[in-house]
């Protein structure tokens, strides 16, 4: 069968992961890149790779077969995704947790009026760590689901914290709480807030002229991503970001906790330990990016979420050949 061509829209972290997915992928080809800025400013991992301007992607849209979207979530990918996905059939990895039932509607709108198939919020959070909850919950009725991540870079909270206005560059640590930890591991089940799991940590490299005092209030002032959270705001140089702060290693785990009768005490546990928060994310995109061809060829139109995946349709393998191997 012909490869499935995949394009990129958005050359940022996860666009050089998607690129570096690629050959581990012969069942897909990369057909072309496109950004924002001008094509020329852009090093492709292979420098084959056609980069084209964001704004000649409609001209694209019969020879690729899915478009994945690697734009930020804060800004880029509400804009973005409903205008690409009337186009292309795409996934994305949205991540604004709050704002996902709003996002769905409006790239299953969109996905719909094209004839189109959209993934949302792929990835590992949202995206593998949701399945988890998802299935512990319904395998474990009577129990309880605890998420932790960290100790790492959170790719969201970094492009939230760079979007604002005096910021030149940003990164942010997620950092669990290990008395929250224990508890989620003694099987206690107590109730943890959002603020005792997890503190925050951040490190800005400022515009020339910008008011640290004023950045640091809005960080740590911002819904959806800072405000229930204790969060550290550090300034350091352009060189320190540059020296300290590139390697992008995360991970976390989810935890059901339950009983299956008075007493009998089971738990599930899911957890990732990744030296590249970007890479390993754009694995799944790329793995979800052959499901949603599949899914757009069997007629499913609209947004889906990894919920809606069988998880079959992620493996390059035969149904057979799974059955046979994997079952
Ligand atoms: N669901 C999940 O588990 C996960 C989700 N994510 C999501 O992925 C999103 C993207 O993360 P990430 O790739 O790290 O974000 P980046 O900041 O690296 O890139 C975001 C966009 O910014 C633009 N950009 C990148 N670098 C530059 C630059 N040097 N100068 C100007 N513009 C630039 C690119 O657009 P253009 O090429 O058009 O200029 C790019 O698409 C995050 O916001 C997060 O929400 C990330 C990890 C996990
Ligand atoms: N979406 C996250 C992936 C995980 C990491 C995370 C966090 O550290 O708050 N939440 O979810 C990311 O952008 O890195």
């Amino acid at each position: 069968p012909q490869p499935i061509r995949v394009a990129i829209a958005g050359h940022g972290n996860l666009g050089r992961g998607v690129e570096a997915a690629m050959p581990h992928n012969p069942d897909m080809s990369l057909v072309g890149i496109f950004t924002r800025r001008a094509p020329e400013q852009l090093s492709p991992k292979c420098p084959a790779t056609p980069v084209f301007s964001m704004a000649e992607i409609s001209g694209h849209a019969d020879h690729i077969d899915v478009l994945i979207l690697c734009g930020g979530s804060k800004e880029d990918l509400p804009q973005q995704g409903p205008e690409l996905a009337a186009l292309f059939n795409t996934v994305d990895s949205f991540d604004t947790h709050a704002r996902i039932p709003e996002y769905f509607a409006a790239m299953d709108a969109s996905a719909r009026s094209g004839g189109r198939t959209a993934l949302i919020s792929a990835g590992w959070d949202p995206g593998m760590f949701s399945i988890n909850r998802v299935v512990g919950e319904a395998l474990l009725p009577n129990g309880d689901t605890y998420t932790f991540w960290g100790d790492g870079l959170s790719q969201g909270h970094s492009d939230a914290v760079r979007r604002i206005p005096g910021v030149a560059g940003a990164v942010q640590y997620t950092r669990p709480v290990p008395a929250a930890v224990e508890q989620a591991r003694s099987g206690a089940r107590r109730v943890l807030t959002t603020r005792e799991k997890h503190n925050r940590e951040c490190f800005v490299v400022l515009d020339e002229g910008a008011d640290a005092d004023q950045v640091r209030d809005t960080i740590i002032k911002m819904p959806h991503y800072f405000a229930d959270y204790d969060t550290t705001v550090n300034f350091i140089s352009a060189a320190e970001l540059a020296r300290d702060h590139s390697a992008m290693s995360h991970g976390g785990f989810v935890i059901r906790s339950g009983n299956t009768a008075a007493g009998t005490k089971q738990t599930i546990e899911y957890s990732l330990k990744l030296e590249s928060n970007p890479e390993f994310t754009a694995s799944v995109l790329v793995a979800y990016a052959r499901a949603v061809h599949r899914l757009h060829q069997m007629g499913q139109y609209g947004a889906k979420t990894v919920f809606d995946v069988a998880p079959g349709l992620l493996s390059p393998k035969s149904a057979e050949q799974l059955r046979a191997e994997q079952l």
